[in-house]
């Protein structure tokens, strides 16, 4: 069974000519859970995978494997597997044969290659030519190649761009069942939606900086609750509120009133004679938590 690494972040920074893509990012990610590494597009995602794997030198900071960076790994490819780009295969030649040259050029054995197809689903299209395969079928692939040397920690961009509905369905329990065994894994996504059911924990960046860590519940009690209240005599209410010192905006099914107890929203309410039809205590969804840290860029 591999063993998961713990995946460190430490002050890592990095600039390109006058942008800094990433800025003093530290983080770290465990064993045994499914992370997700989410930020709007040109956020610094890739720029911090490809520095985890020695691919871009960061201009200050480390980015290392239970404190090893890639580059000094004794066997990288059965500690680190990556899937950075979908699309980086060559059209003419058959799944079976990519796998085969990295296998045989890392010294696995060629019975491993049908074992990570079939992983992956594509055991029946072991011998289609990739040209024919679909970005959904690319990005099996990569994940295939990924899985060769059994690695304990998976590194994957944006690995749900191109599936289809079943597709989407498969990878999230195929992120759940490696981590299930021990495997440390971190999956980067633009779209919270697109994680959410899939992951653990999350690390959220927004131009280059780290604006979120923790366990996906932390996002939700992040959120500033409100309590819902309305009234047939809305203006009574309004002033009711505005004389308590509770601001409120305009909402769909009522006055969205900045308070965590609808006990003390009624309360007010009832010292002031003013009858109510709505009260209830509603949390922001984790959509707009994720956008509100963001700055509120909607990516594309
Ligand atoms: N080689 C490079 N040269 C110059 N600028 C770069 C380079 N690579 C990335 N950048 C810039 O760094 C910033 C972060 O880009 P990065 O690709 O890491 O973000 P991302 O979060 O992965 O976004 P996306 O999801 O769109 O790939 C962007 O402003 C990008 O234009």
């Amino acid at each position: 069974m591999p063993t998961g690494e713990v995946i460190t972040f430490s002050n890592v920074t990095k600039t390109f000519g006058a942008a800094r893509a990433v800025s003093n990012l530290s983080f770290t990610v465990e064993p045994g859970r499914v992370t997700g590494f989410l930020g709007p597009n040109g956020s610094g995602k890739t720029t911090s995978l490809r520095m985890l794997l020695g691919l871009v030198t960061p201009d200050s900071g480390t980015a290392t494997f239970n404190g090893v960076p890639y580059r000094d790994l004794p066997h990288p490819l059965s500690t680190v597997g990556a899937a950075l780009e979908a699309a980086s295969f060559h059209p003419g030649r058959t799944a079976r044969n990519h796998l085969r040259v990295y296998a045989i050029a890392t010294g696995l054995p060629r019975t491993r290659v049908m074992e990570v197809l079939t992983l992956v689903g594509l055991g029946e299209h072991a011998t289609q030519r990739v040209g024919g395969y679909s970005l959904g079928m690319r990005q099996r692939l990569g994940l295939a190649y990924a899985l060769l040397g059994n690695p304990g920690v998976l590194v994957l961009d944006e690995p749900i761009n191109g599936l289809d509905p079943e597709g989407i369905k498969w990878i999230r329990g195929f992120l759940r069942h490696m981590a299930a065994e021990g495997r440390t894994v971190l999956v980067s996504s633009h779209l919270l939606s697109e994680v959410q059911q899939s992951v653990d924990d999350l690390v959220i960046i927004a131009r280059g900086e780290l604006v979120h860590l923790g366990p996906l519940s932390s996002l939700e009690t992040n959120t500033a609750p409100q309590v819902v209240v309305d009234s047939p005599d809305r203006e009574a209410l309004a002033s009711a509120l505005t004389a308590a010192g509770i601001t409120f905006a305009p909402g769909r099914s009522g006055l969205l009133a900045a308070a965590t107890d609808p006990g003390h929203v009624g309360h007010i309410a009832f010292t002031a004679g003013v009858e109510l039809s709505v009260l209830h205590r509603q949390k922001a969804g984790l959509e707009e938590a994720f956008l509100a840290l963001v700055g509120g860029e909607r990516s594309l």
